[in-house]
């Protein structure tokens, strides 16, 4: 016998059909998107270099003729338009608001575009940078998009969880750094994406290593590095390994991360490549 819900938890059936299929909270993308696939690149704290590792994903992707984005979900420390050099302010009209694209075509969103000084702080409670992120996603105007990237926010609080339960993420990558309790770290993230039942892609290590230039010795500045028992112990794949490049950091400082050189991340777009395309 089929019964309507009434909401009301303490009297209603077993049968009840929200009690039966759990709730989505996916949002729906705006009329004007059409984003194939999105990929959340996680880690466990600030400053490992995943805004890094997010640039430098979708500018291997856009290398490849795709058509690429970056929806920057780290609100409180967003870093991606700095990386690419983006100063205009995104504009907007009855459609929705427009990502600014970068100098190859990166479509790019971040609270960074919006606010009138790039300098001045976001001091939002929780529940604001939740409806940003959400936002970002429903009323921006992506139109068609084979990859996005989102740079999440660090950790496992409340603006990790609003990109996993609205967004219909094919995958996550989990960045770390050899100096972290690497083992602890993705630990966390991969029991959080199992609990939101997103798949985990695989690692990149940030920092893995400093290559000599004179003989090209990669001596492991920060010690040995774990990433591959930890790899091994979660049955995840070690995706790549970033070495501590001073020209990296340069490329960032100078919004010209477009052009390193160095094929650090191409096995991960590879796989992300074979990734199905979702019904987002
Ligand atoms: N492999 C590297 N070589 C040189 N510099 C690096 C490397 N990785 C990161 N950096 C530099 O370290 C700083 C922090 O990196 P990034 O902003 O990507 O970290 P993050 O994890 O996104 O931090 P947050 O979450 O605080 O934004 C940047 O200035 C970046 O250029």
């Amino acid at each position: 016998m089929s019964e309507t819900c009434t909401h009301d938890c303490s009297s209603c059936g077993e049968n009840c059909p929200s009690r039966n299929q759990p709730q989505s909270f996916l949002e729906p993308q705006n009329a004007l998107s059409h984003v194939k696939k999105v990929i959340g690149v996680v880690s466990g704290k600030g400053g490992v270099g995943k805004s890094l590792v997010t640039s430098m994903l979708a500018a291997t992707m856009r290398r490849r003729d795709a058509e690429t984005a970056i929806l920057d979900a780290d609100i409180t420390g967003p870093s991606i338009p700095k990386c690419f050099g983006l100063k205009e302010r995104a504009v907007s009209d009855e459609n929705g608001l427009y990502p600014v694209l970068t100098k190859t075509g990166i479509k790019v969103m971040s609270v960074n575009l919006l606010l009138e000084e790039e300098t001045s702080p976001v001091v939002w409670r929780g529940p604001v940078i939740a409806g940003a992120i959400k936002q970002f996603w429903t009323d921006v105007v992506w139109g068609e998009v084979d990859y996005m990237f989102v740079d999440m926010p660090p950790g496992t609080g409340d603006a990790p969880l609003t990109v996993f339960q609205s967004l219909p993420l094919s995958g996550i990558l989990i960045v770390t750094s050899p100096q972290e309790l690497v083992s602890m770290i993705v630990s966390k993230a991969v029991e959080m994406a199992k609990m939101m039942d997103v798949p985990v892609l695989g690692l990149v290590e940030n920092m893995s290593y400093v290559q000599c230039p004179d003989c090209g010795k990669q001596i492991p500045l920060f010690g040995e590095s774990h990433i591959d028992e930890v790899a091994a112990k979660y049955a995840l794949k070690v995706l790549g390994r970033l070495p501590v490049d001073p020209q990296l950091a340069t490329l960032c400082d100078r919004g010209a991360i477009e052009l390193f050189d160095g094929a650090y991340l191409d096995a991960a777009a590879d796989l992300i490549e074979t990734l199905p395309a979702g019904d987002a």
